[in-house]
C-alpha cells in the first residue's frame, strides 16, 4: 500500500489557464437529499462549488430549494422527481455525484435508477451513501462511467459482502477488481483502491468524525474530477488528501471540524497549493 503525500496536491492543483471560462472547469450534477437529509446534498454541493467546478446543479427534494440557495447561491436547483430534467442534467455533466442523503425508500430507488440509466462512459460517476446501500440491497447493476465508490466501512460491507473486521487489502482488492471501479474506503486512514494501485491516506483526525464529513468528500471528488478532468484518477487522490489536510489544519484550534468549514477553506487552501514550488512543503504553510 502506497502512502499518499502532499505531492498529489502539487500535481493536480495547477494555475488556471488565462483563456478559460466556467465551461473549462466542468459541470457537476449532484443528486440526493430527500425530505429528511437535505443537509447532506447541500454540504456535497457546497464542496463541489468551493472545489472549483465550473457549474454545479443540485437535483434534490423540492423542500431543499430555498435552504440550498440561502447557503449556496452558486448552485442551480432541480426537483429530483422530475425524471426528464434529471436525465438531461445527468447527461450534460462532466461528473455526477449520487447518493448523499438520497434515502432508501421507493422514491429514492426510482431516482437512482433514472440517474444510472443516463450516465455514459465519458463521465465520472461518484456513488456515495444511500446510493451504495440501495445498489447493495436492491441488487442494482453498476452504471456506465468512470465509477468511483466512496463507501464507509459499513457501506463497503453491504456492497462487497466483506465484513468490517475482514476488510483486508487483498480481499478489498479482489472486490474492487470485480467491480472495475475506484473504491475510496473511508475510515481513519482511508484506503483508495484504483485499477493499478492501492493508496493509504496517512493524515486525518478524529475531529472529522462528524455527520456530513463524507458528503463533503463526495462533493470535493465531484468538483475535482470535473475541474481536473484530464487526470481524473489523480483528481480523486487529491480530493481525498485535501479534505483531510484542511481538516487537520482546522483541528489545530478546534475540537471538532464542521464539514462546511472544509468547503469554505478550499479556495484559499488551493491558492496556496497553486503557488507551491516543488521544494516547498505544505507543512510550512500557515
Ligand atoms: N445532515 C444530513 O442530512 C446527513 C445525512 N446523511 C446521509 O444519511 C444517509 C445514511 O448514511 P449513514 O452513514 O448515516 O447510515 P448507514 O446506515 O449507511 O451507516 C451507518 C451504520 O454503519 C455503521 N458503521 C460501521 N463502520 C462505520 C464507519 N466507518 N463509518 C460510518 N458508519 C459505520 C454505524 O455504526 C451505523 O450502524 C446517507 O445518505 C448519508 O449521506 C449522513 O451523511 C449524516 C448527515
Ligand atoms: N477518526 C477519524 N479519522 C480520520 N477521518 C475520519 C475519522 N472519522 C471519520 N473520518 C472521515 O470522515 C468521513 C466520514 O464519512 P461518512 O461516514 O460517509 O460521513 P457522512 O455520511 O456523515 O457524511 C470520511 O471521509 C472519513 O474518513
Ligand atoms: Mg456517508
Amino acid at each position: 500500500m502506497e502512502k499518499l503525500t502532499d505531492q498529489i496536491l502539487k500535481d493536480v492543483i495547477t494555475p488556471r489557464p488565462q483563456n478559460s471560462f466556467k465551461g473549462t472547469f466542468g459541470k457537476v450534477t449532484l443528486v440526493g437529499g430527500n425530505h429528511n437529509f437535505g443537509g447532506a446534498i447541500i454540504m456535497a454541493s457546497m464542496a463541489a462549488v468551493c472545489a472549483g467546478a465550473g457549474l454545479v446543479t443540485t437535483a434534490t427534494d423540492k423542500s431543499n430549494s430555498s435552504p440550498l440557495h440561502s447557503q449556496l447561491p452558486e448552485a442551480m436547483f432541480a426537483d429530483f422527481t422530475n425524471d426528464k430534467q434529471v436525465a438531461d442534467l445527468v447527461q450534460a455533466a462532466t461528473s455526477v455525484v449520487v447518493g448523499p442523503g438520497l434515502g432508501d425508500d421507493e422514491s429514492s430507488l426510482q431516482i437512482l435508477k433514472n440517474v444510472f440509466a443516463n450516465t455514459n462512459d465519458q463521465q465520472n460517476v461518484i456513488i456515495d451513501g444511500s446510493a451504495i446501500t440501495l445498489m447493495a440491497h436492491e441488487n442494482i447493476d453498476q452504471p456506465h462511467g468512470n465509477i468511483i465508490y466512496t463507501p464507509h466501512e459499513m457501506e463497503w460491507q453491504r456492497l462487497s459482502g466483506i465484513k468490517i473486521g475482514e476488510q483486508t487489502e487483498d480481499k478489498n482488492k479482489i472486490a474492487q477488481q470485480k467491480l472495475g471501479a475506484t473504491v475510496v474506503l473511508k475510515k481513519h486512514h482511508t484506503e483508495i483502491y484504483t485499477s493499478n494501485q492501492v493508496y493509504q491516506l496517512p493524515i486525518g483526525t478524529p475531529a472529522q468524525a462528524v455527520g456530513g464529513m463524507g458528503d463533503t468528500l463526495a462533493g470535493i471528488v465531484g468538483g475535482f474530477t470535473a475541474e481536473f478532468n484530464d487526470k481524473p484518477a489523480e483528481a480523486v487522490l487529491a480530493a481525498v488528501y485535501v479534505h483531510s489536510a484542511i481538516a487537520e489544519k482546522i483541528a489545530e484550534s478546534q475540537y471538532i471540524v464542521l464539514p462546511h468549514q472544509i468547503s469554505r477553506a478550499l479556495p484559499a487552501f488551493m491558492k496556496k497549493m497553486e503557488k507551491l514550488e516543488d521544494d516547498h512543503h505544505i507543512g510550512f504553510l500557515n
